[in-house]
């Protein structure tokens, strides 16, 4: 059963359209991944999803609650894109604060603030929170959005700017929250913990959605995978050899014929051994996350996969 619901969500500044025509569904437990070029809705969207800005019109449901109800603030943790934190308090003591904030018992408090922070390897906790790193203010931000111990996470850019130690604890700190059932809504430009984390993504380009799904079928939507097929000829003789190929190029003294599916893998062979040739090499290529986002993300009226 879909913990959040997300039904033609807009968001409208002075006439611009922020977000627009957004619907989506996230199972519990799930990990779902909102991307786009600067600028496309996704702080917009996340933001309107924990209740901090109201949509212009549609509706969003989480837990059971529309965004901002006090029953689902305490269902929630939210970690904005830049969170500023009270600088002159100690990570424990604000964190305290924020607990007592959602009338989270002290003793529990204290226990959750020092487990998160222990899976964080958050060292110096006694120190003031203006006085530690970046990375450091990043994991105090994160364990402020687990004081409550809610069901669903929404995750604005949760490593961006961080160093590759701190950003690696912070994915796998996510992956663990996920593990435990906690369903997880989490933006990022870098795609390649979008890919090694998320179960499902949406892609979002000027405020709309435009593509979605699991990785494997926005790529099946877009090109899926191609087999690189290497031989001695181009199979020609006589015959159409190109057919059913997306492309055939020389490299290396060798054609490559880049096809479809397996099927045109047996023709592309079957034409190149008439032809007295022989094939080499298969090799499969999938797009990575990135390419189908530079080319769904440039695609002027990108339609939805
Ligand atoms: N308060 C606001 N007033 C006017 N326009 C806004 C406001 N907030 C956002 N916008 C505009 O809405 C669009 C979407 O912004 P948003 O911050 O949601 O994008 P984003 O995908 O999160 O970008 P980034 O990756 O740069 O964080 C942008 O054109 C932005 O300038």
């Amino acid at each position: 059963m879909a913990i959040l619901e997300v039904d033609d969500l807009r968001k409208e500044y002075g006439g611009f359209a922020a977000v627009e025509g957004s619907s989506f569904e996230i199972e519990r437990g799930e990990v779902f991944g909102v991307v786009g070029p600067n600028g496309a809705g996704k702080t917009t969207t996340l933001k309107m999803l924990a209740g901090l800005i109201e949509p212009s019109a549609g509706t969003a449901v989480v837990a059971g609650h529309t965004p901002g109800q006090r029953a689902m603030q305490r269902r929630l943790g939210f970690l904005p894109e830049e969170s500023p934190l009270y600088e002159e308090m100690t990570a424990v003591d604000y964190l305290a604060f924020f607990a007592d904030l959602y009338d989270v018992p002290s003793d529990a408090a204290r226990e959750r603030i020092h487990d998160s922070l222990d899976r964080l390897d958050l060292e110096h906790r006694d120190r003031r929170i203006g006085n530690m790193s970046k990375g450091m203010q990043r994991k105090v931000a994160i364990a402020r959005a687990l004081v409550n111990d809610p069901d669903v996470l929404i995750f604005d850019e949760p490593a961006s700017g961080l160093d590759p130690l701190t950003t690696n604890y912070i994915i796998e700190f996510t992956r663990e929250l996920s593990d435990e059932g906690k369903t997880i809504v989490f933006s990022a430009h870098n795609l390649f913990h979008v890919e090694s984390i998320c179960d499902r993504i949406v892609i979002m380009n000027d405020g709309r959605i435009v593509a979605r799904g699991t990785l494997e079928e926005i790529r099946d939507a877009h090109g899926g995978t191609e087999y690189h097929v290497y031989a001695t000829s181009d199979g020609s003789d006589g015959l159409d050899a190109t057919a059913g190929s997306i492309e055939v190029s020389r490299e290396n003294g060798q054609v490559r014929h880049v096809v479809p599916d397996m099927t045109a893998v047996d023709a592309v062979r079957e034409r190149v051994e008439a032809d007295g040739g022989r094939v080499t090499d298969v090799r499969t290529e999938t797009p990575s996350l990135e390419e189908i986002f530079l080319e769904v993300a440039s695609e002027p009226e990108a339609t939805d996969a």
